[in-house]
Order: C-alpha cells, then structure tokens, then sequence
C-alpha cells in the first residue's frame, strides 16, 4: 500500500466477501458495479427460489458471468442456501465443483427470502460434518427469529443460543459471522478460535439507528440486521480499523427496486455496490486508519477462505462526486445508498 502527500491510496484490488446480485434483469445493474473493481465477490444464495443445489449454483455462476462487462476479471464465489434437507453429498458435489464457496444459514423468517431457511440446526448434522470435513466455511446470518425476542436483540441471542452451541458442536468448522451489527458480536468473534471472523458492511460503519428515524423515517436505511444504537457503531469501526485478521469486507449490498422500498411495508436491503470501497475509505480516514484499509478489504478475507490474494492494485483518491438520486434497475428504479448525496472518496485506476 503507498500513501503520499497527494490525497491518494493505492490498495492491492479488494473482495466483496458478501454480495447479493439477485437474477435476469437485475444483473446487468449489480454485476457492473460491483466487477468495476472488486476482484471476487461471495455470491449470496437468497433467489427466488433459492440456490440450495450445486447444479443451481452452477447454472447462476454461468447467468453472472453472461452478464460481466466485457474484459472484467471479476469472479463470482457461489454459496448454496442451507435447508433443513442438504445432504453430505450435496456438500461434497459443492466443494468438488471449485465454484462453491461456502454455504449460508439463514434461520427460517429471519431476512428476505429466508422462508426456506433453516428451522432448527439439528435438522443440518449430515451437512454440517460433512462441510467440517472437507473445510467448506458456513456463513450464517446471525439473528434469532423469536417473537417474543426485540429485533434490535436478536443477534445478541443468535450468539447465545445458536452460535455458541454451534461452535462447541462443530469445532473445527469455518464460520463467518456475516454483517455484524453489535459490540457484542464483536467481542464474540474477538474471542473465538481461528476459525472463526466476521464481515462488516459499510451501512453499519457509516450509520446507527438515528440515521434510520430521527427527523423522519428513512426506509432506505433500513436493512437486516437492523442498524443498531452508536456505541455499537463505534465498537464496530474499532474492529474494522483494527486490522485484525479476523473481520473482513462484506458489503450486504442488497438492492431492492424502489416501490418496494417506499411503501407501507418496506423490504429490508441497503444499496452500496456503486460507491462499496469509497464509503469504506471514508470510514478509516475518518479515524485516522487508511493504512489498515487494505488489510480489510483486500488480504483478511482471501487469507480467511485461503484463496490467493489479488496481484494487481487500485487506486482512489480524493474526491468529492455526487451519487445519482437513481440507477435504471431491471423494469423499475433503485434508490443507491447516499443518493443526492457525496462521497469524498473516488476510484480513480483500477
Ligand atoms: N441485509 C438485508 O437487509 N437484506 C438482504 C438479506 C440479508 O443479508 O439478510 C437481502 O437479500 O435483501
Ligand atoms: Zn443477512
Ligand atoms: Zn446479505
């Protein structure tokens, strides 16, 4: 990485360990923003229905590389969705086809497109040993779906009663704790074993809760893990800036077309793929830790799924430039983070 007294950063090209492009239409937008300069992305398996076999991983990957811009490098990592019916053997299938990556829990209710999900882990014994076996990370979103449990608690829950019993059940298996949202996760993934790290997203380093309902209610900024109070805002920024191998970048960018976000009952996703590296870069100047940022975006996440870091670099510098209000999204509109807004980073070669 080298600084200097020009306003720029040249950084070894960045992954995006958790991405949602959705399918057919929607393509063209996702993949071209975010193959403008992220190397890899870690391809969330939540479709209509969902991506539960390698089969259908397989055909997806083929459906995003038909929509990559022409000379992208960009390299979708596939993920399958976990049910309370994968197999062992869909485990092996996925990890012998090289396209999979890891597989994703989402407790049954708790996000979009988690109807499938899984409604009690000891339905996933088979899979879950057979994924410890041959190294296969799971990547979980860490909320309980619980009633009676407040939504601005539920990750702190998920630790306690899934994710602790988890790891002892399975210890030697890879478990990324996607977009962390609490201090308590945290603390959780600070003292875990190795095999153990956390992505975190931009939304979360950027806002807390106030930015969603103070002065009026925001629906953009409403997303799942729903944004949480300041202090654990801070706590996350110290985790990100850290440099700590253990947390890494995972945007959550997770667009949604823009009637189904301003309405009475509003989908949860944040937009951030346009400008992903840019608000991050905004986040470590801000506590003085640019020097980290390659750190997070670019080596622990590679490091973590022991795959070869990028070769090749980018470079931002600082810049001011004003986000669309919108972006075309297949038939309908998407309402990008910081819309009409600035950001005060830029890419500038990649
Ligand atoms: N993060 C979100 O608010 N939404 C994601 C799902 C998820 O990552 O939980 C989506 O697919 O829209
Ligand atoms: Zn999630
Ligand atoms: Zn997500």
């Amino acid at each position: 990485m080298t600084t200097s007294n020009t306003p720029t950063l040249t950084i070894t090209r960045p992954d995006d360990w958790h991405l949602h492009l959705r399918d057919n239409d929607a393509l063209v937008r996702t993949v071209y923003d975010t193959a403008r300069y992220f190397g890899r992305a870690i391809i969330m398996p939540n479709l209509r229905p969902p991506v539960t076999t390698t089969e259908m991983a397989q055909a997806y990957y083929q459906r995003i590389l038909g929509a990559k811009p022409q000379g992208s490098v960009f390299e979708p990592l596939m993920t399958l969705y976990l049910t309370d019916n994968t197999s062992a053997d869909e485990i092996i299938r996925a990890k012998e086809s090289g396209i999979v990556q890891g597989v994703k829990l989402y407790p049954a209710g708790a996000t979009t497109n988690s109807d499938a999900g899984v409604t009690n882990l000891q339905h996933c014994r088979d899979a879950l040993e057979a994924m410890q076996k041959v190294g296969m990370p799971l990547l979980v979103h860490g909320e309980v779906t619980d009633s009676d449990i407040d939504v601005f608690d539920r990750e702190k829950v998920f630790i306690e009663r899934i994710l602790s019993p988890l790891l002892r059940q399975f210890p030697e298996l890879k478990v990324v704790f996607e977009h962390i949202t609490t201090e308590n996760a945290v603390q959780f993934v600070n003292a875990s074993h190795d095999k153990v790290a956390a992505t975190i997203t931009p939304h979360h380093l950027l806002l807390n809760r106030n930015d969603m309902l103070v002065g009026g209610i925001r629906p953009h900024h409403y997303c799942l893990p729903v944004l949480k109070r300041n202090t654990h805002q801070q706590a996350l920024i110290r985790a990100a800036t850290s440099g700590h191998r253990k947390f890494f970048l995972g945007t959550d960018s997770a667009p949604h077309a823009q009637h189904t976000k301003e309405t009475s009952c509003g989908c949860a996703g944040i937009y951030s793929a346009h400008a992903a590296i840019e608000l991050y870069a905004e986040v470590f100047e801000s506590v003085g830790a640019l020097d980290k940022l390659e750190a997070f975006a670019s080596f622990n996440g590679a490091d973590f799924y022991g795959l070869p870091r990028n070769q090749d670099s980018i470079t931002l510098t600082k810049q001011s430039w004003q986000v669309p209000e919108s972006y075309p999204f297949a038939e309908s509109a998407l309402v990008p983070m910081r819309a009409g807004e600035h950001i005060h980073w830029k890419v500038i070669a990649d």
